[in-house]
């Protein structure tokens, strides 16, 4: 293991594959932060993986994705390592982080603070493009191929930071998204108000998938996403049609939406379609 230290927590077969969690010292979050990875076992002792990153939604740890979403068994078969990162900084204690299910402790939102007390933990955007993507590279056997997907709070992270890093996470999916978020009031009264501030408003359009993807002039994109016609939050915090007509308008980003009747928001539905986003990460990341 070379670069910054990082410490397993524990470690258990599944499929032909070990889960795992660790910990390490964050120094953009400024704090402790667990993230799990799911490493397959190798053929012979040089053999390496892409990578594929899964970003949680609120309320969620590193925790609810590896025990609910069944995505080892494919993971597994494709020979994927999957990292998952926690949602937020942990155990900074700041006024107000723990008032709310979607704001302050597990709802980092994958952006980078600019407004007081937040700023100088809230940096989910540059740990997980910068930070998190280096100690993988460092410390585990990968090819340098890089794919990102999430759901809901994650799907935003992953549309966000893959759309603007599309040398670094060459492939992109999401169910079940939140991917309009400055038109929503959770964003506009909740997330972005207090970590980016009214006087930043300028600024918000970068983590906005759906503002995102209007100016996206980058490599071609094609993006899959899932998501349920019977989930809870789909016409108040996630709006899937802003983002599909975004695409229609930009030839360098194609969106595949697929809705599927009577599903919801939960991870019954995220299992459901998993096999499908291994899929298509796979293709890309193996090519
Ligand atoms: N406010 C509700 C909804 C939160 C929710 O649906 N969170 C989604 C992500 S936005 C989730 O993945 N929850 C964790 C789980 O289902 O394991 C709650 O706290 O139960």
């Amino acid at each position: 293991m070379a670069g910054a230290s990082v410490e397993l927590v524990s470690s258990v077969k599944c499929f032909n594959g070990f889960q795992k969690v660790y910990k390490h010292v964050s120094k953009e979050l400024n704090c402790s932060m667990n993230f799990s990875l799911y490493e397959p076992v190798k053929a012979n002792p040089e053999e390496k993986f892409p990578v594929l990153f899964y970003l949680s939604g609120l309320t969620c740890t590193e925790q609810n994705f590896i025990q609910k979403s069944g995505f080892q068994r494919f993971a597994s078969e494709k020979k994927l390592i999957v990292v998952g990162p926690d949602t937020s900084p942990r155990g900074c204690n700041l006024p107000g982080d723990s008032e709310r299910w979607d704001f302050g402790v597990s709802a980092g939102c994958y952006l980078d603070a600019l407004m007081e007390p937040w700023s100088k933990n809230y940096r989910m955007y540059s740990y997980v493009t910068k930070e998190l993507t280096q100690l993988i590279k460092d410390n585990f056997p990968n090819t340098g191929k890089f794919g990102i997907f999430g759901h809901s709070m994650g799907g935003h992270g992953a549309m966000v930071i893959g759309l603007r890093n599309p040398d670094l996470f060459l492939s992109l999916s999401a169910f079940a998204p939140i991917c309009n978020p400055t038109q929503t009031e959770w964003g506009k009264d909740v997330a972005f108000k207090n970590y980016l501030g009214e006087e930043n408003r300028a600024k918000w359009n970068i983590y906005d998938s759906t503002e995102v993807i209007k100016s996206y002039d980058g490599p071609e994109r094609n993006i899959l996403v899932d998501q349920g016609d019977d989930d809870e939050f789909l016409n108040t915090i996630l709006l899937p049609q802003n983002l599909k007509a975004a695409a229609d308008s930009n030839p360098k980003v194609k969106v595949n939406l697929r809705m599927h009747p009577g599903f919801n928001h939960s991870y019954f539905f995220i299992s459901t379609f998993m096999a499908d986003h291994i899929e298509h990460h796979a293709k890309i990341l193996n090519a």
